[in-house]
């Protein structure tokens, strides 16, 4: 019997960069977190149900610390002759697409899991490998992901329950799906590509989970919180949107092999050009990054599109603004960097970050007024005011898209400046003036900076839930 595998990859904080990181000509600054998400993978040895085929294989998804969640795919092989391999292989793919099933155990599908499998799959297909065994994948996500609630149990292995379906859990906005779809990628590479050897290939995870995922998430996203699930911590200037378009939709003639040349980059006249610098981004250690979870969600989607329709409409203010945010966002980047590479020499000397900081919320508010769209929301100026007020706070963002998802912090490294914030969030309560939109609890979520990409884990951690 095969020895178990378990991967798994990080959470994000687009710190600085919201909404410009979607045009190539501006770049993300992407923080790390250690939340992670993880996924086992083991053969799975299962009795044959009655008239069932043998040129069948089984796969089953799981996600044990919800209820109901359980997923279980059946792909149809056609017979591999020798005397016709090429065409076999191709035929087999086909199959695979129109015959890669899901058989409910759970009411509910998932579409970021079944979209990766068949993403995966296809790939490994059109690379020739031929056999696949029945094989059992065990999802668990760190306890940040998802906000808490009476339900949640916490576990004597870091692993919580979180006792409700996945569709009740309220997200933190760390970018669960791209972590799922990261780690689940990387594990069926490693399961089923013999060839791989002890390093992972990160470029091949990263086409291939950016090429899921965007097709997962109808084609709205960057990519930069795929690129941080695979490299960690970047600065990040997304790929030509084109390169993914190339690949088509999974039902049509040929996907396949069009997935196999994207993914090895092998198109001469479309490369990909994702820039990831991860060596551009670092946090002093004197500093902690805090992400404090609103527990009020925003659509993402729909402001994009009003942000967008915004910038189309009044293109020179709209360049101006994003000008002066880029600036602002490579100045936190060099200040932070410089403080980094002192790192203690330096004891004090955060004020120049705290004033790119506040620059760079001012210019965000100017966004949000101009396009009447709530990147940095009342309610979320107030708790951001109020928590980089406390003393030892640096300064703070609304991250990503905005809204009223979540607050990222930069405090000094000091664990009295945490229990200061802490009792802070116990008592905030707000209303937002004119709109009446209020906040709930806001909780500081256990999450912190860390730099590392997709990665082993140790198979037998996961021994209480698989
Ligand atoms: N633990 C999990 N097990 C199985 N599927 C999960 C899990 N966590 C997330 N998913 C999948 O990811 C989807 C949520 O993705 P979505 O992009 O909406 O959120 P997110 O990535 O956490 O948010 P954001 O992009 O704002 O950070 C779920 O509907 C589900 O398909
Ligand atoms: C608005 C956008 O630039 C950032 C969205 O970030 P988040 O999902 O809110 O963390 C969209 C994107 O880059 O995918």
């Amino acid at each position: 019997m095969r020895s178990p595998l378990a991967l798994s990859a990080p959470g994000k904080v687009l710190f600085t960069g919201g909404f410009l990181v979607l045009d190539r000509k501006h770049t993300g600054l992407v923080l790390g977190l250690d939340a992670r998400i993880h996924v086992h993978i083991e053969e799975w040895e299962r009795e044959a149900v009655n008239g069932e085929q043998s040129h069948i294989t089984s796969i089953l998804v799981q996600s044990p610390q919800f209820q109901d969640a359980k997923w279980l795919y059946e792909m149809r092989e056609a017979a591999i002759e020798k005397s016709s391999f090429v065409q076999q292989i191709k035929e087999n793919v086909r199959s695979l697409l129109t015959d890669l099933s899901q058989k409910s155990f759970t009411a509910s599908s998932n579409k970021f899991v079944e979209t990766t499998l068949r993403y995966v799959l296809s790939y490994l297909k059109a690379r020739g490998v031929s056999s696949f065994t029945p094989s059992k994948l065990t999802i668990m996500a760190d306890e940040s992901y998802y906000s808490q609630s009476e339900t949640t149990q916490a576990g004597h292995d870091g692993f919580a329950n979180f006792g409700c379906k996945l569709s009740e859990a309220h997200k933190t906005g760390l970018g669960s799906s791209a972590a799922l779809v990261t780690s689940l990628t990387a594990a069926l590479i490693a399961w089923y590509m013999h060839d791989i050897g002890q390093h992972l290939p990160q470029h091949l995870i990263h086409n291939l989970a950016q090429a899921a995922h965007c097709a997962a998430q109808g084609k709205v996203g960057s990519g930069f919180d795929v690129a941080a699930a695979v490299f960690g911590a970047c600065l990040y200037r997304r790929f030509t949107p084109a390169i993914l378009e190339a690949v088509g939709e999974p039902a049509s003639e040929g996907f396949a092999e069009r997935l196999h040349l994207c993914v090895d980059d092998l198109n001469v006249d479309q490369k990909w050009d994702v820039e990831i610098s991860s060596h551009a981004v670092q946090i002093p250690r004197q500093l902690l990054l805090l992400m404090c979870d609103v527990d009020c969600g925003s659509e993402t989607p729909g402001m994009v599109r009003n942000i967008l329709a915004w910038r189309k409409e009044n293109p020179v203010e709209a360049d101006l603004l994003w000008n002066a945010i880029q600036q602002g966002s490579n100045d936190l980047c060099q200040g932070l960097t410089r403080l980094a590479q002192l790192d203690g020499i330096e004891q004090d000397g955060f004020e120049e970050v705290a004033d790119t900081l506040s620059t760079i919320r001012s210019l965000v508010r100017e966004m949000s007024a101009k396009s009447h769209v709530p990147v940095e929301p009342e309610v979320i100026t107030e708790l951001l005011d109020s928590c980089t007020a406390i003393p030892g706070a640096v300064g703070g963002v609304a991250p990503g898209a905005g809204g009223y998802d979540a607050v990222a912090l930069l405090v000094q490294n000091d664990a009295r400046v945490v229990k200061e914030l802490e009792a802070r969030l116990d008592t905030w309560k707000a209303r937002e003036a004119g709109t009446g939109v209020s906040i709930g609890k806001v909780r500081l979520l256990k999450a912190r900076q860390a730099y590392e990409g997709v990665r082993y884990e140790d198979a037998t951690r996961y021994a209480n839930w698989s």
